[in-house]
Order: structure tokens, then sequence, then C-alpha cells
């Protein structure tokens, strides 16, 4: 049987380190770090995903704002409210929640955010920083795998890690950052996508598997390696007879690969928790980094 990694302990350590930070800083007569967020339209998994952000922001300490946009908001309105949060002095930080509406070009959104305030590690500024091993923010979901396999003191170095999925906010910065020369990257990277044929060629040898693609149990324990160590990013909201009405289901078939391998993540309560614990640690650099507070 497999260790846990306990994404949703080990953020709560880090929440309340970050809060003791803060009551620091307000204990210094200084204004708390403020994080704003923007909601368009009215999917439940984002509704649930930005009132969890904003309920961790009064655990840390922090100011939040959510910004609201019914889904039929155009491009013009979202770039002035961007180009309104970029001047604001009152706001360190801010994220858009993804995805967006089709009449909306996702990457003029991004482009639009001051990088200094790209909480989520998004902007291309950021993401190429993060490419050349310079400080900025990390995407917040990489962010955290990386911390949970330090925190769980996980070696990585010259493994070989087999990533499921290129998305711009999940499995390419990750196959980035593993390669990286710092701790905890050092790894082999193969990062693989829908049109990698055999995929179980590649999870067969690998000593890391995240899987980021977003198929409900997925990944079987008959695609791993004996004692590999197992990441699952996904999450889906499964519809069956329970009392919610779904089951929140992660990319890997979690009672076959737990016999296999030798570490895995939980869904919940692994890598999703951890994102958010990363989105506060963003947002109190982008404070401490803020010209406005020299
Ligand atoms: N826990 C957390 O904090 C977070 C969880 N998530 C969850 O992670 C999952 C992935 O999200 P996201 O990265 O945004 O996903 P996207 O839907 O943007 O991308 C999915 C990726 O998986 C690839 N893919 C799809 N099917 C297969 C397959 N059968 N075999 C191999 N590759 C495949 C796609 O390939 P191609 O590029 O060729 O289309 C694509 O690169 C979702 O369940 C999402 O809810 C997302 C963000 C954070
Ligand atoms: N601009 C932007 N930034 C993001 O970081 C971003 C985004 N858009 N769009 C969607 C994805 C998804 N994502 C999750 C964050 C936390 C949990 C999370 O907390 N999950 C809990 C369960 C939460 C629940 O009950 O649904 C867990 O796994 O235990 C899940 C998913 C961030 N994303």
């Amino acid at each position: 049987m497999a260790k846990i990694l306990d994404g949703l302990k080990v953020s709560k350590e880090i929440k309340k380190e970050i809060r003791a930070d803060v009551d620091k800083i307000v204990a210094g007569k200084r204004r708390p770090p403020h994080l704003v967020a923007i909601l368009v339209g009215s999917n439940g998994a984002s509704m649930t995903y930005v009132n969890n952000k904003i309920k961790d922001c009064k655990e840390v300490g922090f100011k939040s704002s959510l910004i609201k946009f019914s889904s039929t908001v155009s491009e013009a309105e979202l770039l002035e409210t961007i180009s309104e949060l970029n001047k604001d002095k009152d706001v360190d930080g801010f994220i858009v929640q993804l995805p967006l509406p089709k009449q909306i070009d996702q990457e003029k959104i991004i482009m639009a955010i001051d990088p200094r305030k790209d909480v989520d590690g998004f902007h291309p500024e950021n993401f190429g920083k993060m490419a050349l091993e310079m400080d900025t923010f990390l995407p917040a979901t990489p962010f955290g795998i990386l911390t949970l396999l330090e925190r769980y003191q996980i070696d990585t170095k010259g493994k070989h890690c087999v990533i499921i999925g290129r998305s711009r906010i999940v499995g390419k910065p990750m196959s980035i950052l593993m390669g990286r020369k710092d701790f905890p990257g050092n790894s082999t990277v193969t990062l693989t996508h829908s049109y990698t044929p055999h995929i179980e060629d590649f999870t067969k040898n690998a000593d890391i598997v995240i899987t980021a693609l977003g198929d409900p149990n997925f990944l079987k324990g008959e695609m791993i390696k004996k004692g590999a160590v197992v990441i699952d990013v996904g999450i889906t909201r499964v519809e069956d007879n329970t009392e919610k009405g779904y089951t929140l289901t992660g990319d890997v078939d979690f009672e076959s690969c737990k016999e296999i391998a030798s570490a895995i993540t939980p869904v919940p309560g692994g890598v999703g928790p951890m994102t958010r614990a990363m989105l506060m640690k963003n947002t109190i650099l982008a404070y401490k980094t803020s010209v406005y507070n020299d």
C-alpha cells in the first residue's frame, strides 16, 4: 500500500506559515496583502474553486475581492477591469478564473495582466522566466506539486518523470519545472498528450507519473511500474446518485494504483488544496515585491 501524499494536510501547514507572516505585517501597521478574483459566468466547479480561494484568503488574513461578470460579458469590458486592477495600488495580485466563454480571447486577457500582479504565473513573461530559471511566480498547480514532493522528501534527481497532458496551466509548465536544475527538479521528463501512441509504454517506465488530462480513472495499476510515485491532478465531477449529485474523480484509478505505487496523491485532498495554498504564497510574494511597499 502506497504512502498517501496528503495535500490537504500540507496545505494547512503552508497556510499557517503564511498567516504568521501576515500577522507580523499587520502588527507592523501595514495593510494586509489583497487578492482579487475575476469570475465570468456561473459554472459550478469554477464558482466552488473561486469561493474556496476567497475562504483561503480569510484564513491567511488577506483582503480579498470577487468581481463577477455574466457569461455574456464583452472582451473590452473585461480588459477595462484588468487595466483598472493593474493600476490599483491597493491590489497586489489578481486572477481571472479559466476557462472563459468563447467570445473572449483567453490569450488577450492573460497578456493584459501586469506580470507583477500575475499571481497565477500565466503571463508569457512569467512563463518565460520560469523556463529560464529566473525568480517569478510559478503557476500554482505545478508549484503545489513541487512543494508536495519537497515536503515528503521525494527524490526527483535523475528520475524519469512522465506527464500526461500539456495544458498551459498544468502539463506544460510541470514538464519544464521537473526538468529544471533546482530542487525538486533534475528529472528526465517525457511530456505525453492525446497524440502519444501507447501511453502505457511510457508510464510503465516512469519513476514519477503526473496525470493532468481530465479523464476519470484513466491511469490503471497495470500501467505503472512497481514503486512509482503517482501524482493525480485531474478533477472531474462524475454525476451519480450521491447527495451532491456528483463525485470528484481523479485521472488515477486510485484502488489499483495504490497497490503498485510507493506514494500517491488522493482526489480530493491532494493536488487541489496545494494549488490554492500556492496562490496564497504567490500573493504574499507579489505584496512583498510590490513597488508600492518599498
Ligand atoms: N487539482 C488542481 O489544482 C487542478 C486540476 N485540474 C484538473 O486537471 C485536469 C486537466 O486539466 P487541464 O490541464 O486544464 O486540461 P486541458 O483539458 O486543458 O488539457 C488536457 C490535456 O490532456 C491531454 N489528453 C486528453 N486526453 C488524453 C489521453 N487520452 N491521453 C493522453 N493525453 C490526453 C490533452 O492533449 P491535447 O493537447 O493533444 O489535446 C491536453 O494536453 C482536469 O481534470 C482539471 O479539472 C486543472 C487545474 C488545476
Ligand atoms: N486562473 C485560474 N487559475 C487556476 O488555478 C485554475 C483556473 N483558473 N481554472 C480551473 C483550475 C482548477 N483549479 C483547482 C483549484 C483547486 C481545486 C481544489 O481545491 N480541489 C479540492 C476539492 C474542491 C471541491 O470540493 O470541488 C480537492 O481536490 O481536494 C481544484 C481545482 C484551479 N484552476
